[in-house]
């Protein structure tokens, strides 16, 4: 049911909608049909430019709708399996930048935070902004100890405009779905879906700061990234404070000139961060663009916002690196062997028909130099064949091959001459040969080591107390319940079988002798010989045993 103040909200999306050019597409969902009319008194759609592309128009449109959209316009961007190239390509210029919440109410949500005046918490605070997104923006200050920080504060009445927002985007999504046979495909719905998701865990920037420390922890000592130190203390769902940090942006190209950075290495030591990350960290920042990456002088990376991360289970990982190393030997049939093994794609898929499919999309990429080749582009190729081929792509991989996007845009941007394949090919084929083999065993038993030297002691107490229980009758082994009732019933069965041809074995011999016995004097029981009484009962009871049994 859609609440009024959705409906003035849809009604302002149609318009702005319609402004864009983007009615035809309004207009094909039955919903709207009625409002048809409305179209003839837009009297703009005379000056509206006829030669604006459709990607152009829809980011348009989405900048006119607000950051919650402007935000969606941009995830929605790095789904380039889903999404048309151009369209793709435009939505990746949106910008999130909105104009700065005042100074003011930044102080009073802090002091509501804290509980305290903020001058008992700061030395110095900014109310001017470094910087102001959808959700958040970035204030430097100074801790009252002395270091200097930066504090992150959450936009206030934020959650409203984004469950608002968040309902339309699920009225028309589902109107899309139900309605629009070539907007199906997209499976708006989910889209949605997933970004409802990751959009609620940036409102709490506890788990920012969480996934800060945890880099920071991964990253420890090292020379070649450093993630600034959060403030625990100070740290709120909708503040958080860390340490400030300066660098030259990675985008500053002359500043990075004049500090006589090298470029080759800093743009190979940027692609081994990233498979450092993802291989052998599990956990990788997923928002690499380049306002969030920093350099020191003398070449160290520095990080800032840490709201998405990404995370690969083994197999993920696994089929990562060995479809790499299948696709830069050129070996389809084994990267397609592998999606089938691994039931990426459905089992009766035919390996033949997958493998054909992915050369077609993968040898134009190889007829380049391998300086040139793109492992972002390459993923992003499979996924699109493998989709064709009922593979559910799994979000954590569309992070990673846009983060890879990302990664690498940077890298050549900084060294155009990098070749990704050289620089991370020891570090998989590394990682490959720690995951199989000899290696790999010894590995993990290395792993599972301290568990072992925990429980070794304890075993000669372990083993002489069953030894004891059973010895004195006393030894119980559980089981699930309906394995031991499906125990304890056969052992029933197997009683009454018992029982029965005791009782029967005895019964029917007792008959015999006294059969035997009858021959010569017969005993009469009210008109019957006793034999023909035993028989009977012995009869009767051994079929009711067997009666019994049959539970
Ligand atoms: N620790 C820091 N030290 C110095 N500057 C920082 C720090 N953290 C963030 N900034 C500055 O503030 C800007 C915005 O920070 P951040 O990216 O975390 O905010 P955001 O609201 O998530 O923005 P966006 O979504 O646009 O990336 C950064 O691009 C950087 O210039």
């Amino acid at each position: 049911m859609i609440r009024p103040s959705q409906a003035f909200r849809l009604v302002y999306i149609s318009w702005i909608m319609a402004k864009h050019g983007l009615d035809e597409l309004l207009l094909s969902i039955p919903m709207f049909r009625p409002i048809r009319f409305l179209r003839h008194l837009m009297w703009w759609r005379l000056l509206r430019e006829r030669d604006v592309p459709r990607g152009a128009r829809i980011r348009r449109a989405l900048e006119d709708l607000g950051p919650i959209f402007v935000k969606f316009g941009q995830i929605l961007s790095t789904r380039r399996d889903l999404l048309p190239d151009d369209i793709a390509r435009e939505l990746e210029r949106l910008q999130d930048r909105v104009p700065p919440f005042p100074g003011e109410t930044a102080r009073s949500i802090i002091e509501a935070a804290y509980r305290k005046p903020i001058d008992q918490i700061f030395a110095e605070f900014d109310e001017t902004p470094i910087a102001s997104a959808s959700i958040a923006q970035v204030h430097a200050a100074r801790l009252l100890g002395g270091p200097e920080v930066v504090v992150k504060v959450l936009r206030p009445d934020i959650a409203p405009v984004i469950r608002r927002d968040l309902g339309l985007m699920y009225i028309l999504a589902g109107n899309i779905q139900r309605y629009w046979k070539e907007g199906r495909r997209l499976r708006p719905v989910d889209v949605v879906a997933e970004f409802e998701k990751n959009i609620w865990d940036e409102l709490d920037l506890m788990r920012e700061a969480a996934n800060a420390s945890q880099l920071r922890r991964n990253f420890e000592g090292s020379p070649d990234l450093y993630i600034p130190e959060i403030y625990w203390d100070y740290s709120r769902r909708n503040v958080m404070v860390m340490e400030r940090i300066y660098g030259i942006p990675i985008g500053h190209m002359e500043k990075l000139r004049a500090a006589q950075i090298d470029f080759k290495a800093l743009s190979e030591r940027g692609v081994e961060i990233f498979f450092t990350q993802v291989f052998r960290h599990n956990f990788f920042h997923a928002d690499m663009h380049p306002g969030n990456i920093f350099v020191t002088p003398d070449g160290q990376y520095i990080a800032v916002d840490f709201g998405i991360v990404g995370t690969l289970s083994n197999e993920d990982k696994r089929y990562l690196a060995e479809n790499f190393i299948a696709f830069f030997r050129r070996d389809y049939h084994r990267v397609a062997q592998l999606h089938v093994e691994s039931g990426w794609v459905p089992k009766e898929t035919r390996v033949d028909e997958f493998e054909a499919a992915i050369r077609t999309v993968c040898e134009p990429i190889f007829e380049r130099p391998f300086s040139e080749i793109s492992f972002g582009q390459l993923l992003l190729n499979l996924f699109q064949t493998a989709r064709r081929f009922n593979m559910e792509v799994q979000p954590q991989l569309v992070l990673l091959q846009k983060t890879l996007l990302n990664i690498e845009g940077l890298g050549r941007q900084l060294y155009p001459d990098l070749d990704l394949w050289q620089t991370a090919k020891p570090f998989l084929e590394r990682w490959m040969s720690e995951q199989l083999g000899v290696r790999a065993l010894a590995n993990r038993l290395k792993d599972a080591a301290p568990q072992w030297s925990e429980k070794i002691p304890e075993l000669p107490m372990l083993f002489h107390d069953t030894l004891q229980r059973a010895r004195d009758g006393r030894l119980q082994v559980n089981s699930n319940p309906e394995e031991l009732q499906r125990i304890r019933s056969e052992i029933r069965r197997a009683n009454r079988r018992t029982v029965a041809a005791v009782v029967g074995g005895t019964l029917v011999l007792g008959a015999a002798l006294i059969k035997g016995l009858d021959g010569y004097a017969p005993t009469m029981l009210a008109g019957v010989p006793l034999s023909s009484w035993v028989l009977g009962i012995s009869g009767a009871l051994v079929w009711l045993t067997l009666w019994l049994d049959s539970d």
